[in-house]
């Protein structure tokens, strides 16, 4: 086979592969083409007179060179259906990628502060997701973000307004996740909110050791409870903390071409991911904002299978992680693993 060719097969296995996606925030979906179509149907004022100049934008030397565009981008969403409209955008590339199951973040503070209500943004996802999940089977839930550039009191203030939507959207909302700014924003100045959410009952999880120190993951994991880590590639740089992430089976969403895009890894040869899945870490493959990063979850796991030599085992072992550290309940994870292994199989004959 050609090396072309070669890519196309490796492209249509790792499409083909049922697969959840864990991490991914609903406002990197927004493609430069929806935010100018949304900026104009809302009559808001952006910064770049084109949606290629946009996208020629999109040129990240850190994770806050990305957020300023990231939260410039969010503000063309108003409506309800802005909202929609978003969501079921990535929905039908979710859908494309194999994907059966989403874990989606979003930041209500990124619309809150600029007078969208919590409802709107709520009503807005929800729909999209509940729709997608009646017409396709696919099936979702979301994580609601708190940014943590901003003090705690705002983020329970934000908690406080979700809460009376908790019981409308009990099918979806079933956890809480910290993201934002990272390098000087530690885990521990969040832990009176996450005791708080533990108590509500939510499942929890914080991006820690994207840019900040592999010291973040361990602070997330022991003062913040958390049960999954959103990248934790920095882990790598304690040897006991990985020694834990690996007898714990404690999952990282592992976003490749975020790194790259973000300047955390120089190269994806360099990418530390293929080592730690073959350290026995509970790693998975994510697309975190694939429309500022160039690549959708697919594109994630063929730039890593390329870059890192992944055999097809490895791929299917990533698949495999990504429902197993998802927050399905057990049968649901057991019956999605089962169309992986019929998956598997099939791909041998
Ligand atoms: N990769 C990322 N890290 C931290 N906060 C984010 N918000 C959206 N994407 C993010
Ligand atoms: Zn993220």
């Amino acid at each position: 086979m050609s090396a072309t060719a070669d890519v196309q097969a490796l492209t249509t296995f790792i499409r083909g592969l049922p697969k959840a996606e864990l991490h991914l925030h609903i406002e990197g979906t927004l493609e430069p083409e929806l935010i100018f179509a949304l900026a104009q149907r809302n009559g808001v004022a952006l910064s770049y007179p084109s949606i290629s100049a946009l996208r020629a934008a999109y040129q990240f030397e850190d994770l806050q060179s990305f957020l300023d565009l990231y939260y410039a981008g969010a503000s063309v969403l108003i409506t309800e259906d802005d909202f929609y409209d978003m969501t079921m955008a990535y929905m039908r590339r979710a859908q494309d990628d194999g994907v059966l199951h989403a874990e989606i973040m979003f930041d209500p503070q990124t619309h809150t502060s600029r007078g969208i209500s919590m409802a709107t943004i709520f009503s807005g996802i929800a729909r999209a997701l509940r729709e997608t999940r009646a017409t396709t089977g696919i099936t979702s839930y979301l994580l609601l973000s708190f940014l943590r550039h901003l003090p705690e009191e705002e983020a329970m203030a934000t908690l406080d307004a979700a809460l009376p939507l908790r019981e409308q959207y009990q099918d979806l909302w079933i956890g809480v996740g910290l993201d934002s700014a990272e390098r000087g924003n530690p885990p521990a100045r969040f832990a009176r909110l996450y005791d708080r959410c533990g108590q509500l009952g939510f499942r929890l999880t914080a991006h820690a050791g994207e840019e900040g120190p592999a010291a973040y993951v361990q602070e997330a994991l022991d003062t913040l409870g958390v049960e999954r880590i959103d990248h934790g590639v920095r882990s790598e740089e304690d040897a006991a903390l990985m020694a834990r992430l690996a007898a714990q089976r404690i999952p990282l969403t592992v976003c490749p071409l975020s790194n790259l895009k973000l300047q955390v890894v120089d190269d994806m040869r360099q990418h530390n991911l293929a080592r730690m899945l073959r350290q026995g870490i509970m790693v998975t493959v994510n697309s975190d904002d694939p429309a500022y990063f160039g690549g959708y979850i697919a594109d994630n796991y063929l730039a890593s299978a390329l870059s890192l030599d992944l055999t097809r085992d490895e791929l299917g072992t990533l698949a495999h992680n990504s429902i197993s550290a998802s927050f399905l309940p057990e049968a649901e994870k057991a019956a999605l693993l089962e169309k992986l292994t019929v998956y598997l199989e099939s791909c041998k004959i």
